[in-house]
């Protein structure tokens, strides 16, 4: 098969359509599924987000408020003739903290103007280390437990949580300030560890809006590092201003961010839980990855199968095409198609049969035509030219005769001109018919011209003298069967008829054969006709 034909084939087309349905179909399922999954898996890792930072902000405040209240019931209990003696006091706060030991950097008292006076951690000879921060102090000073700004130790460099509480007298006068500082890393507090990772990349921040840090973070080095200024990150300017929920971003490494922020409600901070975009999605990836590779095969699949299918279904058109083909070139007879199926091509061979069957009738009917007199349907002259010419060969292989005898009507032109055509053609019809009965199946009667006929006798006897005998003998019967009143409609007319014999044997020709008949003829008609000559020479 040429590509053309291969590229022009229905098989070929119904695949490509085919083929093209199915990518169409597709690609339209892969880009709605991708989108209707990205959409939905977003709002659900969305809100499993949230969960997770208000649970971390839930801990959070938990572990913020537990030590609130232990300072709150610390002050509350502090004996003010204690910030008189440094010594007993320092034992005080080290009780304290010996039994409650939630502030890692120990509990300290400073006179309200931000002096330490003792610690619970330190030896009172040694040099307190110094937490008090003028904010703070300043805070504390209108009457409120205050948690400060995380800061370093100045002197391990640790990050820590200072949260101070004033101490009062019976009028309500601040007398000290009572402070408890926790290291932020303190197992269990405020740090966040590569086990609170979310998946591979996500995490966790601790931010507070008021000193715009990031108190704790799961990449360790953000902690107590200034947030970013506002028109950076617009979903962390919101969260700045207050906004606690989800939403998408891109961090400042460019990577995007599903994030989800909840409150510690007892400092004012907030949680961040946040996932890169990419992992929290990868579901959706690697189900994209799953379509296209399910799309392909079942393309594959439907390549294979419908070639099959189709194959079998057009193999009997392919056939009948082929044997259409080999007929029109000559190569086999016509002869109907074998009808495989009774489905559309069974319909369309069968229809291609029956006008098979027209085409050899009217074929048959042309070479009948081509060889028969329309008006008597007698053989014409072309046909008895070849009967004459088989008749010479058998007279030449076997030695035997063969008479040919040129009949014209006589007086036949009348009827025509007082009767009409019609009259005529019934009058020739009925000379046939009468003609007809005369000669034998195996002799030739033909009309070879208007009022013409002829007889070809063959296989004549091989002694020339009986052979033409038993010419003269038909003709004397064809004169005898015109003779008699021929009935036209309305009258009836007498026919005679001139008749011209030739014989030939195995030397003669058909040409020379047939002249002498009609110059014979002639003769006849020139000696005032009803009569048969037989011609004398050739
Ligand atoms: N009706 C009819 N007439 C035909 C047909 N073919 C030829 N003729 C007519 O037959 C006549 C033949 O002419 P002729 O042979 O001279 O007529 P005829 O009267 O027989 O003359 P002779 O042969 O001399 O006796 C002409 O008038 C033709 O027109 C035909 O098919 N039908």
């Amino acid at each position: 098969m040429t590509f053309h034909r291969f590229a022009n084939s229905l098989g070929t087309r119904i695949i490509f359509i085919g083929i093209c349905l199915l990518l169409v179909g597709n690609v339209l399922r892969y880009m709605t599924l991708s989108s209707y999954l990205r959409e939905d898996i977003s709002a659900v890792m969305a809100a499993q987000q949230l969960t997770l930072a208000n649970y971390v902000a839930r801990e959070v405040d938990q572990k913020l408020l537990e030590r609130q209240a232990l300072l709150t019931q610390a002050a509350a209990s502090l004996p003010l003739g204690l910030l008189e003696r440094p010594a007993a006091l320092q034992s005080w706060l080290a009780v304290r903290q010996q039994y409650q030991p939630l502030f890692s950097h120990g509990l300290i008292a400073y006179t309200p103007d931000g002096k330490a006076v003792a610690g619970s951690a330190a030896p009172t000879t040694k040099p307190l280390p110094s937490y008090a921060d003028a904010d703070l102090f300043q805070a504390v000073q209108s009457g409120a437990l205050t948690v400060g700004r995380p800061i370093r130790n100045t002197t391990t460099q640790e990050a820590v949580l200072p949260m101070a509480i004033p101490v009062k007298d019976a009028s309500g006068k601040v007398r000290a300030v009572l402070m408890g500082v926790t290291a932020l890393a303190t197992p269990g507090f405020l740090s966040f560890t590569d086990q609170d990772r979310i998946g591979k990349q996500g995490g966790f921040l601790l931010i507070s809006p008021r000193d715009k840090l990031f108190i704790a973070s799961t990449v360790p080095g953000m902690v107590l590092k200034p947030t970013p200024p506002p028109g950076v990150n617009a979903l962390h300017d919101r969260a700045m201003q207050g906004y606690r929920g989800t939403g998408t971003t891109v961090n400042a490494f460019g990577v995007e961010e599903i994030s989800a922020m909840a409150s510690v409600p007892s400092t004012g901070w907030f949680v961040v839980a946040r996932l890169p975009t990419t992992e929290a999605l990868s579901v959706v990836a690697r189900t994209k990855r799953y379509m296209t590779l399910h799309g392909s095969w079942a393309l594959f699949a439907f390549v294979a199968i419908a070639s099959i299918l189709l194959y079998y279904a057009l193999r009997p058109l392919l056939q009948a095409a082929q044997q259409a083909d080999r007929m029109t070139r000559g190569e086999v007879p016509l002869e109907p198609l074998v009808v495989a199926r009774q489905d559309e091509v069974g319909h369309l061979t069968e229809a291609f049969n029956r006008l098979l069957v027209k085409l050899q009738a009217s074929q048959s009917e042309m070479v009948h035509m081509a060889h028969h007199d329309v008006l008597t349907g007698l053989p014409n002259r072309a046909l008895l030219a070849d009967r004459l010419a088989q008749a010479l060969a058998r007279a030449h292989r076997r030695g035997s005769h063969v008479a040919f005898l040129c009949i014209d009507l006589d007086h036949f032109k009348p009827i025509n001109d007082q009767l009409g055509h019609a009259a005529g053609d019934q009058a020739l019809v009925e000379v046939a018919r009468r003609l007809n009965a005369v000669v034998r199946e195996s002799d030739t009667l033909a009309r070879i011209g208007g009022d013409e006929f002829a007889v070809l006798l063959a296989d004549l006897d091989a002694d020339p003298a009986t052979a033409e005998q038993a010419a003269t003998a038909v003709a004397a019967k064809c004169l005898a069967a015109i003779a008699p009143p021929i009935a036209l409609d309305a009258q009836t007319r007498i026919l005679g008829a001139s008749i011209g014999i030739a014989m030939g044997d195995s030397t003669v020709s058909p040409h020379p054969l047939q002249l002498a008949a009609d110059r014979a003829m002639y003769r006849a008609k020139n000696a005032g006709g009803q009569r048969y000559l037989v011609a004398t020479s050739l």
